[in-house]
């Protein structure tokens, strides 16, 4: 039996995949803001403290892989602590304890709207790990008000896809031999997308920007068992990848040669 860390297990693709793990018999440690074994706020770097903390008397300092999903969708600038330090800060304080494993995995819950316009500056301040700088320049965004405000979303995607991709290859991670992959997904039927989902006009505007060649949202079923591959012992070559499972919508917006 596999030890698992859940963050985001109170809900939606979080939920799924602790119950899938469950189901396949692994021990599995939910971390959430209510619902799950550990209750934490990860928007704050004392919330993400407690968090570690406590993952780590509940694990005995020994854990196998890490999931995190946990994330928000707001025209907010706490959409970047959410997403971007609420998964990296608190990754990095689970290291030591994902280093006493023999086949240890992490991977985290990115977005197909890693690929939407996006504020570069904010991506960069996230980048380099300045918490504050980078909530200052999501701040004015929101601002601006919600249509800007959105940035703070895919701008917490792009930065956290490019963080996988910079940090696998560490000895952090590689040295430490850790896979650290995203998926991200396209449209799928959770808390998050519920309301919008549910009228007609909700569904178009969603579908007018995440284009889905398989014409049809995903559920989060679907996304918890390419995240349990991922962090299975089976998964021993696959590292900083973003994984789009998104119906076609990657291939929509990038096209045949994103090698060039
Ligand atoms: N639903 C979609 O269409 C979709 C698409 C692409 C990516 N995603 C990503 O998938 C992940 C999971 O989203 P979901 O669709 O399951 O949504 P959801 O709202 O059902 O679940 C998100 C969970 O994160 C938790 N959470 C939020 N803020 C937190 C905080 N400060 N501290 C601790 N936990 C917190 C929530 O309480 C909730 O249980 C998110 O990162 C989201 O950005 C979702």
């Amino acid at each position: 039996m596999r030890t698992y860390i859940v963050t985001g297990a109170g809900s939606g693709i979080g939920m799924a995949t602790a119950e899938l793990l469950r189901e396949r018999g692994q021990k599995v440690i939910g971390v959430d803001l209510r619902g799950a074994e550990i209750t934490a706020d990860l928007s704050t770097p004392e919330g993400r403290k407690a968090a570690i903390e406590e993952t780590l008397r509940l694990s005995e300092g020994k854990i196998d892989a890490v999931i995190a999903a946990a994330g928000i969708s707001a025209p907010k600038a706490l959409t970047v602590a959410v997403n971007f330090f609420g998964v990296t800060q608190y990754l990095e304080g689970l290291l030591p304890a994902l280093s006493q494993s023999e086949a240890p995995r992490v991977a985290v819950v990115s977005s197909m709207a890693s690929l939407q316009p996006n504020s570069v500056e904010l991506v960069d301040a996230l980048l380099s790990g300045d918490e504050d700088a980078a909530l200052a320049i999501g701040k004015s965004l929101e601002e601006q008000g919600p249509r800007t405000g959105y940035l703070n979303y895919p701008s917490s995607k792009r930065a956290l896809s490019r963080w996988v991709r910079r940090e696998c290859i560490t000895p952090a991670w590689a040295g430490a031999g850790i896979p650290l992959n995203a998926v991200a997904p396209g449209t799928v039927i959770t808390n998050m997308t519920r309301e919008m989902l549910s009228t007609e006009e909700g569904r178009a505007g969603v579908d007018a920007h995440v284009p889905m060649p398989l014409n049809y949202h995903s559920e989060a079923v679907v996304i918890a068992k390419l995240l349990l591959w991922l962090t299975s012992e089976e998964n021993t070559h696959v590292t900083g990848q973003t994984i789009y499972i998104d119906g076609g919508a990657d291939a929509s917006l990038r096209g045949d040669d994103i090698w060039s």
